[in-house]
């Protein structure tokens, strides 16, 4: 049986976490089996079904590394924070929610169904991926690479360093991805493209296609646990309304159709991709006890076997078991 931690009056030190964690981690990689690598974008059939790793970056400098967090994967739908952040600070949040609601949808990131259904022209969130189709043309420039670039120079003052793009990723999804296509033709038909559509595909698929690490996503987490503060520099690099508006779409539209469950049973602000990466962001905590990150956490996870609606069906378990022996519920 994993091992759980009962009550947490002694000391709190890193080594002691690392510890848990390590065991959690080795405990919940056999659950991997149970699930699958996604296969719909052909090269992420490659993955390996059993990797396991997370990250967790306290406010107060803890970190906690486990399983394999060397091994790099594309951020897929993570990205849809960083383009809708993005586009709130070139637009404004105003422009932005007239364009794309912030309603969860109950359906598959992928659904065309509810679009020409509820007779909506305005996609119900930024992280379906009609809505995130729709933000991409909304960003500001010509080219796909001139509307990622304020996305990535953002993403090098958070990680201290440029991530680069994984073109063979890349290419699989814009050679495969006629889904994404329909949904680009429908959006184009409604008249709520901002941009030429194979530009606006373009840099939907390069942005998922980013290459991260664990450790990268625990970062922008941290960063969105002080509401867009880095906590290192004190430097504001998301303004506090945006930051604040990505994690209440991350709490209730950030896991897909399995949002609910997250946010009822681990109840945290999550992001989650294809390639088996999630983004969860603990705030800054208020209890009697000390407990572990109190001060808040970012934390990365990748786990790219999946469940039935597209989450690391490892992750989910991982993160579950933590936020329970933790007490990192928001409610
Ligand atoms: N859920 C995801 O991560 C989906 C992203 C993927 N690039 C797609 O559009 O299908």
């Amino acid at each position: 049986m994993v091992q759980g931690a009962a009550n947490w009056n002694t000391e709190i030190t890193e080594d002691w976490l690392q510890n848990y964690v390590d065991d959690w981690v080795s405990f919940y990689r056999k659950q991997t089996s149970e699930g699958e690598v996604a296969s719909y974008i052909p090269i992420l059939k490659e993955a390996n079904q059993d990797h396991l790793g997370i990250t967790i970056l306290g406010n107060n400098g803890m970190t906690i590394n486990s399983g394999d967090v060397d091994v790099p994967f594309t951020i897929q739908s993570i990205s849809k924070v960083l383009s809708f952040i993005v586009g709130c600070m070139e637009r404004g949040v105003s422009y932005m929610l007239d364009r794309v609601d912030v309603e969860p949808t109950g359906e598959a990131f992928n659904s065309i169904m509810h679009l020409e259904m509820r007779q909506l022209k305005k996609p119900f969130n930024p992280f379906i991926n009609a809505g995130a189709i729709t933000v991409c043309s909304i960003l500001d420039g010509k080219t796909s690479d001139e509307k990622l670039e304020p996305l990535f120079e953002l993403l090098e003052k958070m990680l201290g360093y440029r991530p680069a793009l994984n073109v063979d990723v890349y290419e699989s999804e814009r050679d495969s991805s006629m889904r994404n296509r329909a949904i680009g033709y429908y959006l184009l038909e409604t008249g709520y493209l901002e941009s030429d559509l194979n530009i606006t595909l373009e840099t939907y698929f390069k942005q998922c296609s980013i290459e991260v690490t664990v450790e990268d996503l625990a970062k922008i987490g941290m960063i969105l646990a002080n509401d867009g503060e880095d906590p290192n520099s004190r430097d504001e690099l998301i303004p506090r309304q945006v930051a604040r508006l990505a994690k209440a779409l991350m709490l209730t539209c950030g896991m897909y159709d399995a949002s609910g469950k997250f946010a009822a049973y681990v109840g945290v602000p999550a992001k989650s991709g294809v390639s088996g990466g999630i983004i969860a962001v603990s705030p800054p905590r208020v209890r009697e006890e000390e407990l572990p990150f109190i001060d808040g956490c970012g934390i990365g996870v990748f786990g790219p076997a999946l469940d039935d609606k597209g989450n690391s069906i490892a992750g989910i378990k991982l993160l579950r078991h933590i936020a329970k022996q933790w007490d990192l519920s928001i409610f």
